[in-house]
Parts: C-alpha cells; structure tokens; sequence
C-alpha cells in the first residue's frame, strides 16, 4: 500500500493532495468529520429541545401525561408592562385578580366580568388541547380586546407562580384551572392529579408565601356528591362517595384547601359549580356536542339508568355562575398569614352553584331540536360505569344568603343564547365544532 501511496502518477506532478487515493481518504475523512459534527450538532439539538426553557420550571415538559408541550418564555420589561396594565384596577376598591384557566369557559366569562366593573385582572393558562385549542384562542382575543392579558404558563410552574407576584400583588386568586370532564379521568387520569391535585398545591404553596396573601375562590365541583341520593345536594352532605376520579380529585381539593387555611391562615371557598353551560361553552360536554352532532345528522347517545331510569342534571347558566364567583370573591375576606405563617383564623368556605331545577337529558335534547330545527338521531344507552352519575340537584340557600347569588336563566332561555353563538361562531352550522 505504501509504494502506491508515494508513486506519482504522472511523473513531476506528484502532488499529494491530489493523488487520487489521497483525494479519497481526504474526503472520508471529510465525511467522517461532517458525520462527526452533525451527530454533535444533532445531540446539542437533542438537548436544547428536550430540556425546559431556562424560564420554566419544566414540571410541564416532565409530565408524559400534559398535552400542551410548548415551554412557557417569559420576562422581560415589556412583558412586566403588559401584565401590570392588565391587572391595573379601575374603580375605587376594586380588586386585583389573577385568574387561572381564563382562556377556559368560566375563566373567559368571570376575567371579562371583573375588568367591565374595573377590577385589575390578569389570566394564566397553559392553551393544552384537551379541547379545541383555537376556541381557546379565540377567547383570548375576546379577553385581549377588553384589556386582559393572559400570561402563557402553566400552574405547576412555581417560578412563573413567583414571578406573577413579585410583579402584582394581587388581592385575590380566582382559581378556575382545571382538568374538566368526568369520563374522559379514565382516559388520562395523571392529567386530573397534575392539575386538580399538584397545580392546586402549587398555587396554594405560592399564595400562603405571597405578601400579602391573597383570598383564593377556587373551582370545585357537584361531582363531588357523588353516589349520594338525598336531594337536593346541600353542603352539610357527606362527600365521600366519588363516582369519577375527577370528584376525587375535586373533593381531595377540598381537603387540601382545609389544610392551607389551617395552617397558613389562606382565605379559601370553594364554589361547587353545577354542569355550567352556555356560549363560549366546552366542546366536550354534552349540550355542545350533541349540537354539534344534530346539526351534522349524526346519531347521540343519551344515557338511561337501570329500570329506565332518567338521567338528569342540574345544569346552570354561565351567567348566573359568573354572579355567583363576583359573589364569592366580594365577600371573601382578607387571608391572615403573612411571611408564610399564620395570625389568626382565616374564612373556609364551600357553596354549591346550581340552578335548583333539575332536566332530564332527553329533554335537553328535545329543547336543542326545537332551536336547531333539527330532529336528532337518538340512540338510547345505559348510563356506562365511566364515572357518570345518574342526578345532581343543587341547594343553593346557603349561596342565596352569604354570596346573594340567584340564578334567573332556565334552561330553555340560556339555551337559546347558546345555540345563538354556536350558530354565528361556527356559521350556520357549515362550519362545526370539531
Ligand atoms: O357539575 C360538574 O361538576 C361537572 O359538570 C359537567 O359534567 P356532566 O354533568 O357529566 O356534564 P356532561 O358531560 O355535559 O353531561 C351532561 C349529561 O349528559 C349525559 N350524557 C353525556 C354524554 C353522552 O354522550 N350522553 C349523555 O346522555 C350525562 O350522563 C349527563 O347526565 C362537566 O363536564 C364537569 O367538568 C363538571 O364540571
């Protein structure tokens, strides 16, 4: 091999460079190089990608079970300008609010409340597509345009948390971010204990830390009665009887808010809010997708208990939930803890939201084919073990008294409303609700 290597091949114009041989170890030692550096490149791409941005606390990226992928990026001054303007309040004694899940359906309609009477609002929300994330975006540009910001993050993130309130100190946390539906909790259960049980604990551990503390209204459920048949569903019922994962964490919530407000001194109620619908509703929930399907021509299950037994629910309009959390948040008191320790007893609250008037589903349904003008395919199911139960019907006196809360829409009328903007949202039914 090395005569070959030294021999020119055109006598007196050796050159080694361009000896053909050469010429080819040259270039395999270029490809291997090449090779080498796009494996390095590849393992720092690798790398950059798959760790959290140094701004996120990368509880999101480590969690298989969240469906929302993208990191948060935050900081920066024009970023600190965007969220004071937005949490800026407006009117003599109003409040400064840090609503989480405000791209959610309760969220968009109670951030917009608060900022129409002046109170200084800002969301959170971590966009994951549980549902449809562009009616998601949609609602933040509604929000946008009435001046509320909502910060891209998500709960669990402790440093955002941090940082949110090292910004504003806000008097209050309206805490409606959640992971919502009662079937889907055995599709994807750790998504209800990342959210329901670990984002609640974050915030919590965030707010009994903040100075000063803020009162926290938070979003809990009628799930959490459960299998209980007394009716209607008071607050002094027990609640240790959850049908779906998701009242269990709901009802852990409630445990877990006792403890913060033992020790720490956080002002806490909970607001159990009974099948809440409406426009700018949730796809995933029945009154919307049996729309969607009715229009489309396609069949709906509507589910029946043993016996033939009706299926019923104590479905309540958004308006009225939006009074019933102004309700909540107004009479809510001052936490008592300061630099993390408590001083004194703090208010600990539960209420249930309903509409006291429990409908049968097939009456929704009855109730939609009438605005819809379309008669539905309906297909009759037994009521599946999915974590479903088979009535819920609210007390609300306790509501009535201590928030003035009244629920005034019945299900007809909010009915119409709804289909009103499912009709222009969607247009006319061409366009559907995936
Ligand atoms: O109050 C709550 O705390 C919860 O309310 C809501 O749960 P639910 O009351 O179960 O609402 P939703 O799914 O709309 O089913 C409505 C009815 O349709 C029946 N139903 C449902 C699906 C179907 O295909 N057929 C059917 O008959 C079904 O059996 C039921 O009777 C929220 O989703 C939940 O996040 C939580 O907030």
């Amino acid at each position: 091999m090395k005569h070959i290597d030294n021999t020119p091949s055109t006598p007196g114009k050796f050159k080694m460079e361009k000896s053909p041989y050469n010429r080819l170890r040259l270039h395999s030692s270029l490809a291997k190089l090449t090779i080498w550096s796009l494996v390095f490149l590849g393992l720092i791409f690798i790398f950059f990608f798959r760790s959290p941005s140094s701004s996120s606390s990368g509880s999101l990226t480590s969690d298989p079970s969240r469906r929302s992928l993208r990191t948060s990026s935050y900081g920066g001054l024009a970023w600190e300008k965007r969220i004071k303007a937005s949490a800026k309040v407006r009117s003599r004694n109003g409040m400064s609010v840090l609503v989480t899940g405000a791209a959610g359906f309760v969220g968009t309609h109670v951030s917009s409340a608060l900022k129409r009477r002046g109170d200084g609002v800002l969301g959170l929300d971590n966009f994951n597509d549980y549902y449809d994330q562009s009616l998601k975006r949609a609602r933040q540009a509604l929000l946008e345009r009435s001046g509320v910001y909502i910060v891209e993050g998500d709960i669990n993130d402790v440093t955002l948390l941090k940082k949110l309130f090292d910004i504003v100190p806000f008097t209050h946390v309206m805490h409606l971010a959640a992971q919502a539906g009662v079937r889907y909790a055995m599709e994807n259960p750790s998504s209800y204990v990342h959210s329901n049980i670990a984002g609640l604990v974050s915030i919590l551990e965030v707010c009994k830390s903040a100075n000063p503390q803020p009162a926290i209204v938070w979003a809990s459920s009628s799930s959490v009665y459960g299998l209980n048949t007394k009716v209607p569903f008071s607050e002094k019922d027990r609640t240790d009887n959850p049908a779906s994962l998701y009242a269990a964490t709901k009802k852990a919530g409630e445990e877990i808010a006792h403890t913060y407000n033992h020790i720490y001194g956080l002002s806490l109620t909970g607001l159990r809010f009974f099948t809440v619908y409406g426009p700018w509703g949730r796809p995933d929930m029945a009154y919307f997708f049996f729309t969607r399907d009715i229009l489309k021509g396609k069949a709906i299950q509507i589910f029946e208990a043993p016996n033939h037994g009706t299926v019923a629910r104590d479905f309540t309009y958004i308006d009225d939930i939006v009074k019933g959390c102004l309700g909540a948040l107004d009479t809510a008191e001052k936490s008592t803890g300061s630099g993390g320790k408590k001083k004194g007893p703090a208010q600990l609250r539960v209420y249930n939201l309903g509409n006291t008037s429990p409908v049968p589903v097939s009456d929704l349904v009855s109730i939609l084919e009438r605005l819809l003008k379309v008669k539905a395919k309906r297909t009759i199911m037994k009521l599946p073990r999915n974590g479903d139960v088979q009535f819920t019907h609210a007390n609300i006196s306790l509501a009535q008294r201590e928030l003035g809360y009244k629920p005034t829409t019945d299900l007809r009328t909010g009915l119409k409303k709804f289909v009103r903007w499912y009709l222009s949202y969607y247009g006319n039914g061409k366009k559907s609700a995936q």
